[in-house]
């Protein structure tokens, strides 16, 4: 099978003031499509930041990402933009919402940027909120839901562009227990039901196992 993602020799070194600091010396890769992987490591081992440079957040010191065959670093800033809006969805450990709008508004905003119909905006957000089981929460705004629901909501907007690959870090860092169990059952089911690539970044046991492989980042390789 061919793979969604190809990672070569890729390297990040961060500079600050007088110091470098090389947090990725060299990493190799493959995702195969509707695959599911765990990122794990020590605290600062460099997870984020790999994660970042798979979802072209950032550039790379040098090395390579390909995205179905094509290097993604090749491209001009808004180039990688518009790459990056139409076929990656992110997570995060803070859901970041936008405070002043509903949950239907959250969900429908990414394609409201990307200039889709307002008709078809709401429905595409209507049927995600429904998938992650929250479409009697339509008209609330963040505040006035769980941390859970929360989360939910911002799984739903990652979802909004169809992409193909799916970045979570450390979505369930801020939950407790009970709720991670339920954010992750939903990712999973996401998943299935999407065919989505995914790749979370964890420190979460019972998270990492859930997923079809671990890679973990040691002295800037993964291993
Ligand atoms: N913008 C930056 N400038 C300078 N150093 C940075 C920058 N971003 C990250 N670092 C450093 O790079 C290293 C890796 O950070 P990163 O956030 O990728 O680690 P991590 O494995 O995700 O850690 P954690 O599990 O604690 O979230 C850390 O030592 C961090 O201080």
């Amino acid at each position: 099978m061919s793979n969604l993602l190809e990672v070569r020799a890729l390297c990040k070194t961060y500079a600050t003031g007088p110091n470098r600091v090389e947090v990725l010396a060299g990493i190799d890769l493959e995702l195969e499509p509707a695959t599911t992987t765990a990122l794990v490591g020590a605290s600062g081992a460099g997870k984020s930041t790999l994660l970042h440079l798979l979802g072209a957040l950032d550039r790379p010191s040098s090395g390579t990402v390909s995205f179905r065959g094509e290097d993604i670093f090749r491209k001009s800033d808004r180039e990688l933009a518009f790459f990056r809006n139409k076929s990656i969805g992110f997570v995060f450990q803070f859901h970041h919402l936008l405070s002043e709008f509903t949950a239907l508004e959250n969900v429908m905003m990414p394609a409201l940027i990307a200039r889709t119909a307002r008709d078809k905006a709401r429905a595409t957000a209507e049927e995600l909120l429904d998938d992650v089981g929250l479409s009697h929460r339509l008209g609330h705004r963040p505040g006035e839901l769980s941390g859970g629901e929360q989360q939910r909501v911002a799984i739903a907007r990652a979802l909004a562009l169809s992409p193909e690959l799916l970045l979570a870090d450390e979505p369930t860092g801020n939950l407790d227990m009970k709720t991670s169990e339920g954010v992750h059952a939903l990712l999973a089911e996401l998943q299935q039901k999407k065919g989505l690539t995914l790749v979370v970044v964890t420190h979460n046991e019972r998270l990492a196992a859930a997923m079809g492989r671990t890679v973990r980042l040691v002295d800037g390789r993964l291993e």
